[in-house]
């Protein structure tokens, strides 16, 4: 489906037959939201996926009848809110787009009370029927509702912290499109690795990593840094109560489900970054967080060190650190009670 590879680094081509593939069964758990729609749309045209299982407590029955009919090979079922389980049977992996967006004048961190409940209990399922998926999660706040997944796994006897993932492709891709936007090139030669978290200061675009990037300076650079920072806001601003950001963010999702896919059919040189449960700043009390991770056959391969940055990122590192902090903490607590 991505004629690009997923991150810069990679340049392997991509050389899979359909018989060298694994079978692969994705299951989309909101799919019949605003990214569930045409998330699921765009994994139908992912040749890895074999089949493709939707479910929503809302809607998914329709929504998996109409992709049905798009002429790619994999099997597309719908599921009801009372199909849970049968939605998650032999998963291998399991996106999770479900929970309310923002409307303007919130934070991510206002969407916790409702999304905090609906993570949990979906991630309850998972471990009880496919404990050994690969779970992505896009529900908001990521910086919260991923500690939130890894901790109903972990009582569940069942955590592979190689396998819970925080997707934050989004602020990849924006950062790569308004960087191009900036240097007057294309985003396919401004890829940006960010990192930290997924909302505001928390975001961590390491420009000085990229050659046009370290030419951005003084004003350009401090505005480039705060647009990527607050991408969200501005899509929430423009849908004026009508929800946050969808296509982008299933496209990035799209994106990155393909990366896992790619990485458990066992293509090297798959690294993207990605929220996960990280040693990186563990020492700090952030023991989540995002950097590059090369990705394989059993999720997390290797999470690579965030290299050398500018005396600015340094600056936004340790403003990240704090606010990360306290989201994890947050989520963790909420598992704790
Ligand atoms: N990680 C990221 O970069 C991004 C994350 N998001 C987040 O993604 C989430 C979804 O956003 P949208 O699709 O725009 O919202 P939406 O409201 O359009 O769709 C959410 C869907 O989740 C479903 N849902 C609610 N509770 C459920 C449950 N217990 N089980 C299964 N499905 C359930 C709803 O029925 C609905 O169809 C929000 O939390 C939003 O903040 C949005 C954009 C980017
Ligand atoms: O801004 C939001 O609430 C949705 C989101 O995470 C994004 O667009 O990056």
């Amino acid at each position: 489906m991505f004629a690009r590879p997923a991150v810069r680094a990679l340049s392997h081509s991509r050389q899979f037959s359909s018989s060298a593939a694994r079978q692969t069964k994705v299951a989309v758990l909101g799919a019949g939201g605003g990214i569930g729609q045409p998330l699921s749309l765009l994994l139908k045209t992912n040749h890895l996926v074999t089949s493709l299982s939707l479910y929503d407590i809302r809607g998914a029955p329709g929504v998996a009848a109409d992709i049905s009919h798009i002429d790619t090979a994999s099997e597309v079922h719908g599921y009801p809110a009372d199909k849970l389980d049968h939605a998650l049977e032999g998963a291998q992996i399991v996106v999770i787009p479900a929970g309310v967006p923002r409307k303007p004048g919130m934070t991510r961190d206002d969407l916790f009370n409702t999304n905090a409940s609906i993570v949990r209990d979906l991630a309850a399922a998972v471990a009880r029927v496919s404990p050994e998926a690969c779970v992505l999660v896009i529900s908001n706040p990521v910086n919260s509702t991923v500690p939130i997944v890894s901790a109903v796994l972990e009582k569940a006897g069942v955590y592979d912290p190689k396998k819970v993932f925080g997707v934050t492709t989004l602020d990849v891709v924006r950062a790569a499109r308004f960087l191009g936007g900036v240097t007057g090139t294309s985003p396919n030669d401004t890829r940006v690795t960010v990192i930290g978290g997924h909302s505001g200061a928390t975001i961590v675009p390491l420009l000085s990593q990229t050659p046009y990037g370290k030419g951005v300076t003084g004003e350009a650079y401090v505005s480039l840094v705060h647009r990527i920072q607050f991408g969200g806001d501005e899509v929430v601003q423009a849908k004026g109560g009508a929800g946050s950001a969808t296509l982008s963010m299933a496209y990035a999702g799209a994106r990155f489900t393909d990366a896992v896919l790619r990485g458990l059919n066992g293509e090297k040189g798959v690294v993207t970054p990605t929220f996960v449960k990280s040693p990186l700043f563990a020492d700090q009390g952030v023991d989540f967080f995002s950097t590059n991770v090369e990705l394989g056959r059993n999720g997390v391969e290797k999470i690579h060190p965030i290299g050398p940055i500018s005396a600015e990122e340094e600056k936004l590192l340790a403003a990240c650190l704090p606010d990360l902090k306290k989201n994890i903490e947050k989520g963790k607590k909420f598992m704790s009670q």
